[in-house]
């Protein structure tokens, strides 16, 4: 599966919708050993959420928009295929929890590239299930420094403290993507038992979490910081 949302594969409602059809109608397939998760765009994987998508919208809208992103996670995270990201480019925010919900994580070997929750430069608190999923993958200690200071790492860094398994040349993401797929064959049982208590979680909590999120991100102070966070984004271009 390769994103392709231009300019930096943001998640958008719609974008999010795509992912979750094209999961469902790979995971039915029978003849569909696996997934691999990478980009058509170059230098980003996933810009993450799309902020417009919280910005100025209605809370109908907000809650719609959360629910898409709960969907995504449940189906990824809780996917029976073996999923692969082959991240060739940066990766913050929602951009790294997509890469995370995968059973194992390649990187380009490229210094300009990070990944990382940094939803606290945005002045947003990382939702449970972001931090669950994190202390999965990297521990306890490492996610609860990691999301105080809302950290990036480059790819050298991703690789030390176990956010990403594995560092190859930038031209050959794919060809390792889909070499590493080929020696795992089955989908492995202990994937689910590891993962259930999480799934379970949002599972229960999903319309709090909902509500939760709708309140959060339409209060003023919250539409206050994104706004700037807008505008920061569209100076650094410059
Ligand atoms: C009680 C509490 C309960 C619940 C809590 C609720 C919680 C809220 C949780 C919300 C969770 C949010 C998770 C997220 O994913 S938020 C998104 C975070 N993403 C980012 O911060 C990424 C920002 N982007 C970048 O760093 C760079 O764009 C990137 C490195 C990805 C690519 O750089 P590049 O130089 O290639 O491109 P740019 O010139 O920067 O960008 C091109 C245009 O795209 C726009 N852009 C970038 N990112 C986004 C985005 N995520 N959404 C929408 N638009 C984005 C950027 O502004 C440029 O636009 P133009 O200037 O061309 O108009």
């Amino acid at each position: 599966m390769s994103l392709q949302n231009p300019p930096v594969n943001s998640l958008s409602l719609e974008f999010l919708t795509d992912i979750c059809i094209s999961v469902e109608k790979l995971e039915m397939d029978k003849t569909c050993r696996g997934l691999i998760i990478t980009s058509s765009l170059p230098k980003v994987f996933s810009a993450g959420l799309d902020i417009m998508e919280m910005y100025g919208k209605s809370p109908e809208r907000c809650g719609e928009f959360w629910r898409a992103v709960q969907e995504m996670w449940l189906k990824l995270y809780g996917s029976n295929m073996v999923t692969i990201a082959a991240i060739n480019g940066s990766s913050p925010a929602g951009g790294c929890l997509m890469s995370m919900t995968c059973d194992y994580r390649i990187m380009a070997d490229n210094p300009r590239y990070s990944i990382g929750l940094n939803e606290t430069q945005l002045g947003i608190v990382a939702p449970f299930w972001f931090k669950d999923t994190m202390t999965n993958t990297v521990g306890h200690r490492t996610t609860e420094l990691s999301l105080q200071l809302g950290q990036m790492y480059n790819p050298a860094e991703a690789l030390k403290i176990g956010l990403v398994d594995q560092l190859v040349p930038e031209d050959q993401v794919s060809h390792y993507s889909h070499t590493n797929h080929d020696q795992v064959t089955t989908p492995d049982r202990s994937k689910s038992m590891m993962r259930k208590p999480t799934i379970d979680k949002l599972t229960s909590k999903r319309e709090a979490d909902i509500q939760n999120f709708v309140s959060f991100i339409t209060k003023d102070s919250i539409q206050k910081s994104i706004g700037m966070y807008l505008e920061m984004l569209k100076k650094r271009k410059r």
